[in-house]
């Protein structure tokens, strides 16, 4: 596969050490106005740095969107002479619809959104897929892409928004759970390397049972809560203190911030 990445930023250098680490590409166009902060990706095989999107584009099959959201609009306008019928425009720009990609490149281009997350780097995104109506003819290629480095499903746009708190934002909100959890465990006398092991772990193993088994997440929780033992004390206190309550709270927060966004983009 032939892919040009623009704007290689947090994400789109977190796709790109997915994809070269997966051996998933022909060729890798990354592109971002100062290529400083992608000299990593310098001298792979195949890899290619620029500062010149319209070239990238020429050289690629699939282009893959990772600019911040106010500066997409430009860049397809600029890279809109160059775009042709092989081309397949992938977008992981949050709050930025469909529509409006069409009203720009037109809608006889296949257009995808795709919401990854930065797990892409290490094979682990749970990304969400949504077309144009064109797009639904290589909605295929962007699974293929997608599976490959992580787990993915279809979705329809309106969605989209939703998708993106709980699987983009998503990794940050468990990072936080996971910070927490180490540092009670480094309260209750583990060193902070161990603590993290012990937080890492064991939050995999959780999520790990629930992909394997299939099970709701409470059939887990009555395996552990012996009968007035220590964990129904801790998960009572948790909840007491508003545990899954804040989480809801600042899940919405978030998917209300990304509907002002949208309005930054009208
Ligand atoms: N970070 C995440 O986890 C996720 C982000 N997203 C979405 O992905 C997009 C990128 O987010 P993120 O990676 O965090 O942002 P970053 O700011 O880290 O990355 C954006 C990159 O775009 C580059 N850029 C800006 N203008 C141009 C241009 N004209 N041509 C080429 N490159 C350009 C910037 O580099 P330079 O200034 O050098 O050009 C920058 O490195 C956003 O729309 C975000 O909503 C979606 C899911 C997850
Ligand atoms: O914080 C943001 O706006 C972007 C979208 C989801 C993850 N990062």
């Amino acid at each position: 596969m032939k892919i040009a990445i623009i704007g290689t930023g947090n994400l789109g250098k977190s796709i790109a050490k997915g994809l070269i680490t997966n051996n998933a590409i022909t060729s890798l166009y990354l592109t971002k106005r100062n290529l400083d902060g992608i000299q990593e990706f310098d001298g792979y095989k195949n890899v290619f740095l620029t500062t010149d999107n319209t070239e990238a584009v020429k050289q690629s099959d699939i282009i893959i969107f990772a600019v911040q959201p106010a500066h997409f609009e430009q860049i397809l306008n600029d890279i809109m002479p160059e775009l042709t019928e092989k081309h397949v425009l992938i977008s992981t720009i949050t709050g930025f619809l469909i529509p409006k990609i069409e009203d720009i490149v037109g809608a006889d281009k296949f257009i995808i959104r795709a919401m990854p997350n930065t797990a892409i780097a290490v094979g682990k995104s749970m990304t969400c897929l949504c077309s144009n109506e064109q797009g639904a003819k290589r909605i295929k290629i962007a699974e293929a892409i997608f599976n490959r480095l992580g787990h993915s499903l279809s979705i329809p746009e309106s969605q989209m928004q939703a998708a993106t708190v709980v699987c983009a934002s998503g990794v940050a909100f468990w990072m936080r759970l996971i910070r927490a959890t180490t540092q009670a465990a480094i309260q209750l006398g583990f060193d902070a390397k161990e603590a993290q092991e012990l937080a890492m772990y064991t939050s995999e193993g959780a999520a790990s049972l629930l992909i394997t088994n299939g099970n709701h997440p409470e059939e887990e929780i009555d395996r552990v809560t012996t009968p007035k033992g220590c964990t129904i004390e801790g998960l009572n206190e948790m909840e007491h203190k508003g545990l899954s309550s804040s989480l809801i709270q600042g899940m919405i927060a978030s998917f209300n911030k990304i509907s002002n966004i949208k309005k930054e983009q009208i």
